[in-house]
């Protein structure tokens, strides 16, 4: 691909390696970027041949990352077998409501002993799976990673100082995907709770629209804090029940992405919820944002299951009540603030059961 006029120059290391990213949305090309610049191959998968066009011919995403130019030697492709055959690494950045059914038809052309990295933050319906979960069962003799962490992707295309974390049993893998990503403006931290790292990178959305609904209704700043903590000690009782670590909720994958997407309006989810409390029906909100807002989904399977488990999930009930309920906003934070007053850190002083 040319180098563009202005754009940063990558750096060709001799480490360059071949590694594949599938899927052509925002988070799939900032990766690419990435992983490009710092010198290696990237088979860029994507299944619309327009957008492969412009990414091979103009160094552009318009659709997905407009006014960033791509540079380095990535080869964008509709071809999901001659992208996963070269490559050593695989990332896979398709919404979860995809995520399956991509792998699934494709899982022959996966080589045993591969890596293969979510970068997805979702939950599959049937059956609550992570998508971690999804390859095991669809690819289960590659080795599996998940990514996740603070990454707004339109910060990272912008070179602006980026964190994240990789989560995998294998210490080769977190080995490779820290060499692979890091770079000056971009930090690859290493976590073994696999399903702790993803989990959070799922539920935090759901709080990231409550979070944009609060600033669309100009709650205020000591209610911001509260739901973002509030909305921590609620995702993590959660997945502690479900068997995460409650340390990692510490890291930079629980709070760290929490914050990100609770504070920012660049965050999709925050969007969703900023528009529905500027009374927008949820469906507009979500077709007008053109992107994937993968909180609206884990919402409701995050109801069902915390209620199957009798986990008790106050901000997930009411933001459920609000979005699919018809519930009155005023109705729902009145509720919140009128129900019994309980323990502040539940894991050193238990929550009262009866309350
Ligand atoms: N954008 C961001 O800042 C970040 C996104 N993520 C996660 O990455 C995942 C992907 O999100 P984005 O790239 O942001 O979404 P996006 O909405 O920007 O793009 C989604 C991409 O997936 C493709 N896609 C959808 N269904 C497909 C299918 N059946 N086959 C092939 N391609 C398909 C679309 O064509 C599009 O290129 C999500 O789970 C999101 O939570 C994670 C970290 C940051
Ligand atoms: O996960 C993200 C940042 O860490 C992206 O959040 P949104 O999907 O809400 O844009």
């Amino acid at each position: 691909m040319p180098d563009k006029k202005g754009t940063h120059s990558p750096t060709i290391t001799k480490t360059g390696r071949h590694v594949a990213v599938l899927g052509g949305g925002s988070f799939g090309t900032a990766m690419t970027k990435v992983l490009a610049e710092n010198g290696h191959t990237v088979h860029f998968w994507m299944r619309d041949p327009e957008q492969v066009r412009e990414v091979q011919e103009e160094g552009t995403n318009s659709r997905y990352m407009p006014g960033i130019q791509l540079s380095g030697d990535i080869c964008p492709t509709t071809d999901f077998a001659s992208a996963v055959k070269q490559a050593e690494i695989v990332f896979v950045a398709i919404p979860s409501k995809a995520f399956r059914s991509v792998i699934r038809e494709h899982a022959g052309e996966f080589h045993p002993d591969q890596m293969v990295i979510s970068l997805t933050k979702g939950i599959e319906e049937q059956g609550f799976k992570l998508m971690s979960e999804i390859l095991q069962e669809e690819i289960p003799r590659t080795r599996i990673g998940v990514l996740s962490g603070p990454n707004l992707a339109g910060e990272i295309v912008n070179r602006d100082l980026t964190a994240t974390v990789i989560a995998a049993k294998d210490p080769d893998v977190r080995r490779a995907v820290q060499d692979l990503l890091g770079c000056e403006y971009f930090r690859v931290y290493a976590n073994v709770d696999v399903y702790g790292v993803e989990l959070a990178g799922a539920l935090k959305n759901i709080y990231a629209i409550v979070a944009g609904l609060a600033a669309a209704l100009d709650l205020g700043e000591n209610a911001k804090s509260m739901l973002i903590t509030r909305g921590l000690a609620e995702m993590s009782r959660f997945a502690v029940s479900l068997g995460a670590n409650p340390m990692t909720f510490m890291g930079l994958a629980g709070v760290g992405d929490l914050i990100v997407t609770c504070t920012s309006s660049k965050s999709r989810n925050f969007r969703v919820g900023y528009a529905v409390g500027k009374g927008k029906k949820l469906d507009d909100a979500a077709a007008e944002l053109g992107q994937v807002a993968e909180g609206i989904y884990t919402l409701k399977l995050v109801k069902e299951k915390s209620e199957s488990m009798g986990i008790y999930m106050p901000l997930v009930r009411g933001l459920y009540e609000i979005l699919y309920g018809n519930a009155s906003i005023s109705a729902v934070i009145n509720g919140l603030m009128m129900s019994v007053q309980n323990s502040d850190v539940e894991f050193i002083l238990p929550r009262t059961l009866s309350q």
